[in-house]
């Protein structure tokens, strides 16, 4: 008891400036980012649709009434796994490699329908392409197509075959098992024809590319059906009920290839993400040493009118990254959907057009074609002392659009932008 009014009056003591003292320094946005998790712009992982309910086999029971219609529920139906863009997501690792929506509850005897499972609705980032690599159909265990007339002449094994699995497909009432012959029960039609679409469903291909899009990657199985609908002229008691059906599941293969309006290449230490925070609210890491950019990072231009265009800043680029030299070049697939590339080229390095070169060749061995693309040469560090020796005799030897600025005293930078916007602007109009 002591002990714990003592801890009381030591937090009151400690209230108000020492909360201040004790707490960790703020970290730094780059930090905060992912939230101390790794980016990710490739996985595999498996979405599964959740299991329908059981439908029930049950009776109307009450004094003097012994022998009452059927009334088994039905079971809910299982939920579905869908996938959301969320434009604020910019890593592939906040999705989970396995995928479950939640399934439908069983069916109750008073005519009560189970509920139906909840949805998973799993936020991926802005370009995020979808594959299925191999499809694991649901209804290959309860096969129904030989129900469907189809099969009539195929062999009577596996004729046999089939009608042992669509027995599987009911619930029957305790020790009824044996009494019950499920055989010449026809399936209701929405059975047949999920098991169908199950079946020949194509493989998964989607490219999520605007804020909001929701793509179905695997459907929630059917909820079975209660006794009631079984009942006819012929049984007035049906002592089965359907089971239900198990939900798709697939398994898929994400790749991010992040889209924004502008690509930033360069080697490392150009000062590519000095030019991004220069120009946008984006504040990465920058720091004298290369390598610092690990992942792409994007940033947002606001124009004076509200115009918005994105950046994309990515690691740097050498000579020999194709051969996996530095960080590879795997990271290009950032850039490879922007639609007009930034070239920054470090002006103060003694030949800055054979870094301008090296860069154009890894591009194009990455992917053919790539520097036809819309381009424009930014020659940064023009505040340093050779600088201007160094762009003058480039300027000489190529007639190649050239901006020199300076990133870290932010010169010359909105000519840059403006630039880009109208490129961006012809693009559209033609
Ligand atoms: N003098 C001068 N220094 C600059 C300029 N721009 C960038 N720097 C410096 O160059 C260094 C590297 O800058 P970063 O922006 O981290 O370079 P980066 O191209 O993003 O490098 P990686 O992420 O490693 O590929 C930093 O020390 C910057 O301060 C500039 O215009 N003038
Ligand atoms: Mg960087």
């Amino acid at each position: 008891m002591r002990c714990k009014r003592l801890a009381i009056s030591s937090r009151r003591l400690y209230s108000t400036e020492s909360d201040d003292l004790f707490r960790a320094p703020p970290q730094e946005n780059y930090k905060l980012r992912l939230g101390g998790r790794n980016f990710s712009d490739r996985m595999r992982c498996t979405a599964i649709g959740g299991h329908g309910g059981n439908g029930c086999v049950s009776f109307f029971r009450d004094v003097f009434v012994p022998r009452g219609p059927p009334n088994g529920g039905d079971g809910g139906h299982g939920g579905d796994v869908w996938f959301e863009v969320d434009e604020n997501e910019t890593s592939l690792n906040c999705v989970k490699q396995r995928l479950s929506a939640r399934p439908g509850m069983n069916g109750r005897g008073k005519a009560m329908h189970g509920p139906r499972g909840s949805d998973l609705i799993v936020k991926v980032p802005k370009g995020t392409l979808v594959r299925e690599v191999e499809a694991v159909k649901a209804a290959d265990k309860h096969d129904a197509d030989g129900f469907l007339g189809e099969l009539i002449d195929q062999e009577a094994a596996e004729i046999e075959r089939k009608r042992s699995d669509k027995a599987e497909l009911f619930v029957h009432y305790p020790r009824w098992e044996d009494k019950n012959d499920v055989r010449r029960v026809p399936l209701p039609q929405e059975f047949k024809a999920y098991m169908y679409e199950m079946r020949t469903a194509e493989p998964l291909s989607a490219d999520m590319t605007s804020h909001g899009q929701r793509v179905l990657v695997a459907r929630g199985g059917l909820g079975g059906l209660g006794n009631p609908h079984f009942s006819s002229s012929a049984d007035r008691q049906p002592h089965y009920a359907l089971r239900g059906l198990a939900g798709q599941t697939r398994h898929l293969e994400l790749e991010l290839k992040t889209i924004a309006d502008v690509g930033l290449v360069g080697m490392p230490n150009a000062g590519k993400s000095t030019f991004l925070s220069a120009v946008s609210n984006a504040h990465p890491k920058i720091a004298p040493y290369p390598f610092t950019t690990l992942n792409p990072y994007i940033g947002t231009v606001t124009f004076r009118d509200t115009h918005q265009i994105t950046i994309a800043d990515i690691p740097g680029l050498i000579p020999g990254a194709h051969r996996n030299v530095g960080l590879g070049h795997s990271f290009l697939r950032h850039v490879e959907r922007s639609r007009i590339l930034v070239y920054i080229v470090d002006i103060s390095r003694p030949d800055p057009w054979n870094d301008l070169t090296a860069l154009q060749t890894e591009l194009e061995l990455y992917k053919p074609g790539l520097t036809k693309r819309p381009s424009l040469v930014v020659a940064n560090k023009a505040d340093t002392a050779k600088a201007r020796e160094h762009f003058e005799k480039w300027r000489a030897m190529t007639d190649l659009p050239m901006i020199p600025v300076s990133a870290k005293y932010a010169k010359n930078i909105t000519k840059i932008t403006a630039t880009v916007r109208e490129m961006l602007e012809q693009l559209e109009q033609g």
